[in-house]
């Protein structure tokens, strides 16, 4: 049975102070209202990881880093290693975010050695796709979206890809307050689905979660994640209020 995932990613927001503030309201709420069967992660930057993990309960609330180098370690300057990100005690690395493919010029290339290395390290790669808005309007955003997938996690074995969360993310609804419909979010998951089951049968197929990002808020969750192939989202903007995380939480 796959897992209901809720995923907030705080992106570059709030200071360290401020992130230990807001993962403690989180942890509060979760611990008192939270549904229990929702896996609950916080996408902090680099700097909160540690003390966010020694903020939130454990066993209830999982950490994620937004990136982590291409690299296992050495003259990298500035960058954070998966093994680094292992050692705060996190145990997801978001990867391949559109922010991250199109600010910093990340490549299917470069997402496979950190995909590769982000397993290696025992951590749990939640993998963004999603195509931007002229690939939608051209109407190829199915085969542009399996694409981003043969190029990068489709490479896995079948025991290494049942680790990975994808996270559909179609750009044209990232922080626009542009949703996508609840029957677009559908068609996509269930055509990813099938996907993957063609790729490592259906088995596989039916226990990975796939995340739906985009404008997600307290108001669209509940129809959104009524859909079969929605597992659940990754939440930008409404991930920095602890009561809209919540309801987004709640909203199954
Ligand atoms: O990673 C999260 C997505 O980019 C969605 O962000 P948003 O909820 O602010 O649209």
């Amino acid at each position: 049975m796959r897992k209901k995932v809720v995923a907030g990613n705080w992106k570059c927001n709030t200071t360290v102070q401020e992130g230990v503030e807001l993962a403690k309201a989180v942890n509060e709420l979760v611990a008192t209202e939270g549904a229990k069967d929702v896996v609950v992660v916080l996408g902090t930057p680099f700097t909160h990881i540690t003390k966010v993990v020694e903020t939130v309960d454990n066993s209830r609330i999982g950490v994620a880093a937004q990136n982590c180098a291409a690299e296992a370690k050495g003259a990298f300057t500035g960058e954070v290693s998966a093994a680094m990100v292992k050692s705060t005690g996190a145990g997801y690395v978001i990867l391949g975010h559109s922010e991250r493919r199109e600010y910093y010029g990340e490549t299917s290339e470069i997402l496979n050695k950190k995909v590769a290395l982000t397993l290696e390290n025992g951590l749990t790669p939640i993998y963004c796709c999603g195509e931007p808005l002229e690939i939608r309007e051209a109407g190829t955003q199915k085969e542009f979206v399996i694409n981003q997938l043969k190029e990068t996690v489709f490479k896995l074995s079948a025991d290494d890809f049942k680790k990975v969360i994808v996270a559909y993310e179609p750009i044209w609804a990232i922080g626009t307050g542009k949703t996508a419909t609840t029957e677009q979010a559908q068609e996509m998951h269930k055509d990813l689905r099938d996907a993957m089951a063609a790729q490592y049968g259906q088995e596989v197929a039916d226990e990975i979660s796939i995340l739906y990002g985009g404008s997600c808020n307290p108001k669209n969750a509940n129809e959104l994640f009524a859909n079969p192939d929605v597992d659940g989202g990754l939440i930008g903007g409404a991930s920095l209020k602890a009561d809209d995380f919540l309801a987004i939480i709640n909203a199954y």
